[in-house]
């Protein structure tokens, strides 16, 4: 493959490896990508649409969509953030939830961020922790400084002095307080089972993230095919965050049953033999599902089906 291969085609990253990698390739599955990707070779021709994919680690998605080298991507907001970079996002996908977090030894007497200005930090985090702690040394607490982070970088980080250490690793930061290197560590946190193994607690939030599909500003505008992505992913998580549901109530029963199911829109009801019943159909939330099944059945509905949804199109 040579440059000439890619002229003419959206270039889409995806992660090569890690966390997002295998949520991304379902997606791009759900999408309707299709695409060879050769043994050892990180970029891929789509066979279907005028796209190649770049498999890239998630940590350069980011600044490569900023700068340019590659139109769209899907990576986490963490790495937006430390990237620094100016992209677009354009989609949030709904997996790879996680906290960054500020995580001190649960012996040690820290309750705050803020009581950790000047001490010694580690984390993989640099840019994003270094700003954290510009802003908690401005006078700014916990919240206050996470929050700053949505914002340009404050004014005061130029000429600035900081107080607080940040140690830079990559990896295993966890072990950083044990192994006397940091007073805290900021690092990411899901299920809090690494946090825990290390006996570490977290005392704050510096930001909240989930995968996104990001693209460079000028590339949304210039290529249709970016609009269609969006569109296709789109239907591809709504599918997997929605059932359908169908059953059949009496028409008596009908006013409370559309308050229990009301639809994106509105149920499509559809007239029963018995035309004291109604049939009604109407998408709900799949985490909703249990919960409304019950009240339906408190109701008086009956043949309640459930049915998934491979993809759909939705407003
Ligand atoms: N425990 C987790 N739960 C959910 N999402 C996570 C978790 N850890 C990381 N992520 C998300 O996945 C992204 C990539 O994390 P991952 O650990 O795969 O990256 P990496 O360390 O750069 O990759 P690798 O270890 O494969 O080189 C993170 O930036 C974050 O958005
Ligand atoms: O709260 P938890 O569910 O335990 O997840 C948190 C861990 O997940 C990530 O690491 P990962 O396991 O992806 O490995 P890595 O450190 O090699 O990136 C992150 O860096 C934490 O260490």
């Amino acid at each position: 493959m040579d440059f000439a291969d890619l002229q003419d085609r959206l270039l889409f990253a995806v992660p090569k490896k890690g966390r997002l990698n295998e949520q991304c390739l379902a997606l791009l599955s759900g999408a309707d990508i299709q695409f060879h990707r050769r043994s050892r070779l990180d970029i891929a021709l789509s066979t279907n649409l005028p796209l190649a994919l770049v498999f890239l680690p998630a940590a350069d998605i980011a600044s490569f969509v900023g700068k340019g080298n590659v139109d769209i991507g899907i990576t986490g907001q963490d790495m937006v953030a430390e990237g620094g970079a100016e992209v677009e996002e354009l989609l949030q996908l709904g997996f790879g939830k996680c906290n960054l977090s500020v995580q001190v030894p649960i012996a040690s007497p820290f309750t705050k961020a803020s009581e950790l200005v000047g001490k010694r930090i580690a984390t993989s985090f640099e840019t994003v922790v270094g700003r954290y702690f510009d802003a908690l040394e401005s006078g700014l607490d916990d919240a206050g400084a996470a929050a700053s982070l949505a914002g340009p970088a404050p004014a005061l980080t130029a000429g600035h002095q900081r107080k607080t250490t940040i140690n830079v690793i990559n990896g295993s930061v966890e072990a950083a307080c044990a192994l006397g290197l940091a007073d805290a560590i900021v690092d990411l946190v899901e299920s809090g089972e690494t946090m825990r193994a290390a006996k570490l607690h977290a005392i704050s939030t510096v930001l909240s993230s989930q995968a996104v599909l990001i693209c460079n500003p000028k590339k949304h505008t210039s290529n249709p095919l970016v609009e269609t992505l969006k569109r296709r992913i789109e239907g591809v998580i709504a599918a997997q965050k929605y059932v359908l549901c169908n059953y059949n109530v009496a028409r008596s029963s009908l006013a409370e049953a559309v308050k229990i199911t009301p639809g994106k829109k509105a149920p499509t009801l559809s007239p029963l033999e018995d035309t004291e019943w109604v049939a009604v159909q109407a998408m709900v939330l799949k985490s909703q599902m249990a919960d409304m099944m019950d009240r339906l059945t408190a109701i008086g509905a009956t043949d309640i089906l459930i049915l998934a949804i491979h993809n759909c199109r939705v407003v």
